[in-house]
């Protein structure tokens, strides 16, 4: 018994608040306490105190509930905190969360805790209770056959409130959009009558407050070493390989025996590079107002110079084919249009493996099965629940709006891309049947791709650096938790979790290397480190990109109006009359500015503002953690001063803590 001291923290943004009555209640070892309906949260914070004639020993929960008599409004609580007896001076519970209705809700104090850490079960009813009813919040759904599972749900009122876009970023979303759509009316407006003759015309549409790079893209998207330099550092860094052998497709007719002995010589070298975007043969190319649009699959063979520069040595577009004679293939040494429409083709393949499997799929789609086996999962008391919900924040709603506009029947894909009407999903449903657990882990992805050690490779190095530091955060939260590999495997909640992960979320993945149980605190940390690495630093180094090297039209076309050449034979204006039409390219050049612009309403990775872990240790982690993010973003800023083409993708302050865009 004695006096308490309450204190409960409403939203900072405007709509948070309610004129609700909440009533609550202390839930101690010992006994319970209703406080009445003491708080009514219209903004800001507000405190109490009250006098409790129970005995209600340490503090274990709060009990909330709000009372509607005519309306109910839902009130978004951030926190509540109690002073008084059996709190250690100060009892913290987090909530962050929308309360809705007149249910009660029960906030358990902030200090993490396993079922092991609750030998006495007083939080087991709850863990059962909160879990029961996330799964009824949280359904999978089903977007296409083939692919991992989004959340239920096909526009932002389906799903949970607490998934949804907050004002400040829903207003921000929806006006940029808007605007983005009335400049594409307005400016659109000539693009059926104008048309573009020159490859310099694509001007017209080359944005305003364009990046500096993306002036550079304009400047030299013609140059080999520019063009091998983005299967390093570009938009797309996800598909260059060192060779290990001559690849099979790559036929060389009769006369190609320099081409051979140089490709050879690069090999023994180990200096011989490959990008195969044989994922894409066959892919049913679009129809877009009754004119085909075209798809190829080409090969690109690269050698990796002794001062950094990776050039292209030959260029095939598609692969051979049983009974044909063998694919043309395009050098360097070839007429300068020749060579360059190979090249464009090889843009635009990239555009379409790029935006569908390194973007969309790696990092929104896994992101989301995260998220979404997460919450259905981890009860909020789970210490992996508190370490990976920042992580989560957006990211099934911009999700759900890709799902019903961009890649929807009638959306973007449809309207301007060479693999829209049905390509795209082929695409996406071939690249979730090869991808791997290994693919989304760095050491091992670099370490499989021979790019380990690559210097020019600024991309490998930061994704390795960014790792290691988000690993050694993993490590020293789960060291707090867990202290053998037996605590892991007795972790029932967290078995659950990794089995729902992977065999419900990603589809029976345990046959692409994904776990379905973890039996040590290494392989624990390696997949939450996996998860958390998806959700920032794998999404930034593909989403950063879009606007600095998509802008310029010409080297990131998202459809090709003509078949490939079959001849040397090409001119500016066959090139031209490959490229997307000004509509087409208007349209790219709106998506690509509204979705690669710097997002204002933005947390920077381990910058978020909650407080889910009480406690000094795991404050302790998350210290630590945001000195070696800042670390390395000084350290990026450094070496970037230097380059002529700097490197910013996994820069810490510019990836963002979840997959908002
Ligand atoms: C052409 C760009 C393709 C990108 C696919 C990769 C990832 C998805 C993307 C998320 C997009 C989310 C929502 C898109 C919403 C609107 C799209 C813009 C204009 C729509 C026009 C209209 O609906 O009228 O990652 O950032
Ligand atoms: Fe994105």
């Amino acid at each position: 018994m004695g006096k308490y001291s309450v204190r409960v923290a409403t939203g900072d943004l405007f709509l948070a608040g309610s004129p609700n009555q909440v009533q609550l209640w202390l839930v101690g070892k010992h006994g319970e306490a209703d406080l009445g309906t003491q708080l009514r949260p219209v903004w800001g914070k507000e405190e109490f105190e009250i006098d409790v004639p129970l005995h209600l020993g340490r503090l274990l929960m709060v009990k909330l509930r709000k009372h509607n008599v005519l309306l109910s409004v839902d009130w978004f609580c951030k926190w509540i905190s109690v002073q008084g007896p059996g709190t250690q001076g100060e009892a913290f519970f987090p909530c962050y969360r929308w309360v809705q209705g007149h249910r009660i809700i029960c906030l358990p104090e902030g200090t993490a805790r396993t079922l092991s850490d609750d030998p006495q079960n007083l939080f087991k009813k709850y863990r059962e209770q909160e879990l029961e009813e996330r799964k009824k919040v949280y359904r999978w759904g089903s977007w296409k056959d083939g692919l991992i599972l989004p959340i239920a749900g096909n526009r932002q009122p389906d799903l949970p409130r607490d998934e949804r876009f907050l004002e400040d970023k829903d207003l921000d979303f929806s006006v940029s959009l808007a605007k983005a759509l009335k400049d594409m009316a307005i400016k659109g407006t000539l693009d059926f009558i104008n048309c573009v003759k020159r490859l310099e015309d694509f001007k017209k549409i080359f944005p305003r407050g364009k990046t500096a790079l993306a002036e550079r893209v304009h400047d030299s998207w013609k140059s080999d070493a520019f063009f091998g330099y983005q299967f390093l550092n570009g938009a797309n860094p996800m598909l260059l390989r060192r060779s290990s052998r001559l690849p099979a497709r790559l036929v060389l007719p009769p006369g190609m025996e320099d081409l051979k002995t140089q490709l050879e010589k690069e090999l023994q070298a180990g200096s011989l590079f490959e990008v195969d975007f044989s994922l894409l043969d066959g892919v049913k190319p679009n129809v877009i107002i009754f004119k085909p649009q075209y798809v190829a699959a080409p090969l690109v063979m690269l050698k990796l110079q002794p001062d950094g520069r990776l050039l292209p040595m030959v260029i095939q577009l598609q692969p051979p084919r049983y009974g044909c004679p063998p694919p043309l293939l395009f050098l360097p040494s070839d007429p300068p249009m020749a060579w360059l429409l190979a090249k464009t083709w090889v843009r635009s393949s990239d555009f379409q493996l790029h935006q569908l499997q390194s973007h969309l799929l790696r990092g929104h789609l896994i992101a989301e099965v995260i998220a979404v086996a997460t919450m259905r999962s981890l009860p909020s008391l789970h210490p992996i629940y508190k370490l990976l919900i920042p992580h989560f924040r957006y990211t099934m709603a911009i999700n759900t709006l890709a799902r019903s506009r961009l890649v929807s029947e009638g959306g973007i894909f449809d309207l301007v891309v060479s693999t829209g009407s049905g390509g795209h999903v082929d695409i996406l449903q071939r690249a979730t049947a090869c991808l791997t657990y290994r693919s989304l882990c760095p050491p091992d992805d670099l370490a499989d791709r021979g790019l380990l050690g690559v210097k020019s490779s600024l991309y490998g190095q930061d994704a390795i650096r960014l790792w290691g530091i988000i690993s050694r955060y993993v490590e020293g939260m789960v060291g707090l938790f867990y202290k053998s590999d037996q605590a892991v495997k007795d972790d029932l909640e967290l078995q659950a979790w990794c089995r729902e992960m992977t065999e419900t979320g990603l589809q029976m993945a345990q046959d692409r290397g994904f776990p379905i149980s973890l039996e040590s605190r290494a392989q624990l940390c390696h997949f939450v480190t996996m998860c958390i690495f998806t959700c920032t630093g794998q999404h930034a180094s593909n989403h950063l990109g879009q606007l600095d090297w998509y802008s310029w039209i010409p080297n990131g076309p998202c459809t090709m109006r003509k078949p490939p050449p079959i001849s040397k034979d090409v001119t500016e204006k066959d090139i031209v009359d490959s490229l997307p039409n000004l509509h087409q390219a208007h349209m790219q050049k709106t998506v690509t500015d509204f979705l690669g612009r710097r997002q204002p309403v933005m947390v920077a990775l381990g910058q978020h503002e909650e407080k889910y872990f009480s406690g000094p240790e795991p404050q302790a982690v998350l210290r630590q953690f945001r000195e070696e993010l800042a670390a390395m973003d000084k350290e990026i800023d450094v070496r970037n001063a230097v380059l002529d083409l700097p490197y910013e993708y996994l820069r810490p302050s510019m990836v963002e803590n979840s997959v908002t865009i």
